[in-house]
């Protein structure tokens, strides 16, 4: 079977509006606090969470246990129905996500790869599928604002009959 070969565009808020927030300083709002010894970039991505329901934030680190290589092959993505995800890199590299559009339902050609600045984080907002984290680098570190909470906040979804090769720009 020909493999999709999914090549990443650059990340900008106006690609990613549909899949989520992109953490990053460019164009934000930003104010001086602490008597102008630290400047503060607000509000830079949407967390949502379903506390009504008994859901919290959490902040954790993700540490890349083991290196990609890539062209990178997967056919497994994932969403998160009850809250959204983001990921801020520790570290100035670029990273290459995947996403799809909300729905119960997904193909290769739903498929989007984005890759970051090295000064962005990203923020996949509720319901938006995604390829689980992968890094071409081990040890690599990222901080996750996410949920805990009842019930399964993961569902997966194989995309059946097709392979998808990742490839780094
Ligand atoms: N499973 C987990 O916490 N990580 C995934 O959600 C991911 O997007 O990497
Ligand atoms: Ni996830």
């Amino acid at each position: 079977m020909k493999p999709l070969k999914l090549v990443a565009q650059p990340l900008t808020k106006e690609a990613f509006t549909q899949f989520g927030d992109v953490i990053e300083v460019d164009n934000a709002t930003h104010f001086s606090i602490n008597e102008g010894g630290v400047e503060r970039y607000h509000d830079l991505a949407d967390v949502q969470i379903d506390v009504e329901s008994g859901g919290k934030a959490i902040i954790s680190y993700f540490k890349i246990n083991e290196a990609k290589t890539f062209p990178h092959s997967f056919n497994l993505i994932e969403r998160h129905p009850k809250a959204s995800q983001a990921f801020i890199p520790m570290f100035d590299a670029p990273v290459v996500i995947v996403v799809a559009p909300k729905g119960e339902t997904v193909t290769g050609a739903d498929l989007k790869a984005f890759v970051t600045n090295g000064k962005q984080g990203f923020n996949f907002h509720t319901g938006v599928w995604h390829m689980p984290l992968v890094s071409e680098v081990k040890d690599r570190l990222f901080v996750v604002v996410d949920r805990s909470g009842p019930g399964d906040n993961c569902d997966e979804y194989i995309i059946e009959n097709e392979t998808i090769e990742l490839i780094l720009p």
